[in-house]
């Protein structure tokens, strides 16, 4: 291989790698304003839980909603595992959040 041909793969590695990280930079951005949404909707819901005297966490509805993001996770070919363990985060933030509201 010349160097002119080696420098010219550098050059193709280094585009499709700025192409693909402007697609993840897009991804990461469409997740902060999905996250973003999501939380005003908990936010409301902690605010009509706090004043109907509903406890801040319920774990009957969250096993639902890690059965069914267990099988959305399989059915997109992401790891179950992982999507539990995200949403099991986001779910304790939300809970932490109700908690707040409650003793406000
Ligand atoms: C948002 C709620 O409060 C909590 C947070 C949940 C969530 O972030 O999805 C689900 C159940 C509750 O533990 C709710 O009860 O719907």
């Amino acid at each position: 291989m010349t160097s002119s041909e080696s420098s010219e793969i550098d050059e193709s590695v280094i585009a499709e790698l700025s192409r693909l990280r402007d697609s993840i930079d897009n991804i990461d951005a469409a997740v902060v304003h999905m996250l973003a949404e999501r939380f005003k909707c908990t936010q409301q819901v902690g605010h009509l839980k706090a004043q109907h005297q509903l406890p801040p966490a319920d774990p009957a509805r969250e096993a639902r909603q890690i059965i069914r993001l267990r099988e959305l996770a399989e059915s997109a070919k992401l790891d179950p595992a992982f999507a539990e363990k995200l949403l099991t985060f986001i779910i304790a933030e939300v809970i932490r959040h109700h908690e707040t509201i409650a003793k406000s």
